[in-house]
């Protein structure tokens, strides 16, 4: 740290900022300051450059302020999560994720790249909030369950219909993960159903650590499912596993467990594709009616948060570098 201050001007500078402070130097009456914001959001970020700024207005000899900031870059990853039709849960599952990632100790961001039918606003609970936009980048809108989110969702009115052709789609996109994340260091990425031009865009632009996919217990869905990890290897995206949604059905009325579709066949189906098998949710009536409200089971302590925090943990395991989930 290299101070270069009159003490008459440097004292006058808030802990806040001297804490952050890497250099600092007075000429020709222009005090320069490079703080460093590392893990700060921007709004953090803002405050501390304005309480510079305040404290050294009027200070003997100063007649300019510039604020430099730098920041250690983070290195975020990104884990799609991908099925091969629509309907199979995936949005509802990419929300769960997210939170127990996060309840795991990763700090998480999500991005809802299903944009033409974007439902992470809803399932998250901040629906009908905007992004800000600062020096040309989207800031994620808050929620109340720590995660971050950007979706097309906060950016079109609900119900309004989205029908971009691909190339627009992707700059959509990009706008979403190029986004000023601040210490986010995992991306969770809620991918649009199917394998199209806007899949093809993450894979080829952001390069995601793995994919996760989910599968309803049916045959067809599996089938559809294997088309998506295809769809991965093509691009050289590891697949972390498949996770099985709607696997039993759970009574609301005893909580008997019932499986309608037949149980063990993802497994599997998983076993056949090579890939590691992640973990089952059930069909359950309470993981519908909290996922409407913007509550995501996964934050609560019942049933449902564990089976999620079991798939999470496999994850974080598998992302940590063994390059193999745990099943
Ligand atoms: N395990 C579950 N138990 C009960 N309902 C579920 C479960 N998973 C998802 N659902 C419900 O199924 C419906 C479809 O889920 P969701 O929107 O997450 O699917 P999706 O695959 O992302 O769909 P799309 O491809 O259309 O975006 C929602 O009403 C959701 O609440």
């Amino acid at each position: 740290m290299t101070i270069e201050l009159p003490a008459d001007v440097s004292g006058r500078l808030p802990d806040d900022v001297t804490g952050r402070l890497q250099s600092a130097r007075l000429s020709e009456g222009t005090a320069t300051l490079v703080l460093d914001v590392s893990g700060l959001e921007g709004l953090a970020r803002d405050k501390l450059e304005v309480a510079a700024r305040d404290a050294l207005r009027g200070a003997p000899g100063v007649r300019e302020v510039r604020v430099a900031m730098t920041a250690d870059r983070v290195t975020r990853k990104l884990v799609a999560v991908a099925s091969g039709k629509g309907g199979v849960g995936k949005s509802t599952v990419a929300t769960n994720l997210a939170v127990a990632l996060s309840r795991a100790g990763s700090r998480v961001g999500l991005v809802d790249a299903d944009i033409y039918g974007p439902s992470q606003p809803r399932l998250l609970g901040n629906e009908g909030q905007k992004p800000e936009a600062r020096d040309k980048q989207l800031v994620p809108v808050p929620s109340e369950w720590g995660i971050p989110l950007l979706s097309m969702g906060h950016l079109v009115d609900p119900g309004q219909a989205i029908a971009w052709r691909g190339p627009m789609a992707g700059s959509a996109l990009a706008q979403l993960v190029d986004a000023e994340w601040g210490d986010a260091e995992l991306l969770v990425v809620d991918m649009p159903p199917g394998t199209g031009d806007v899949q093809l865009t993450m894979m080829q632009r952001f390069k995601p650590a793995g994919a996760v996919i989910v599968s309803t217990p049916q045959d067809l869905a599996l089938m559809d499912a294997a088309r998506a990890v295809s769809l991965f290897d093509q691009g050289g995206i590891p697949i972390v596993g498949l996770v099985e949604n709607m696997a039993g059905y759970v009574c609301p009325h005893c909580g008997n467990v019932s499986d309608p579709f037949g149980s063990g066949g993802a497994e599997a189906a998983a076993r056949e594709m090579g890939m590691p098998f992640l973990g089952r949710i059930p069909l359950d009536t309470t993981i519908r009616q909290e996922s409407d409200a913007g509550r995501p089971v996964a934050a609560g302590e019942g049933p449902q948060a564990q089976a999620f925090a079991r798939i999470a943990g496999r994850i974080a395991g598998w992302l940590e570098g063994s390059g193999e989930a745990k099943t």
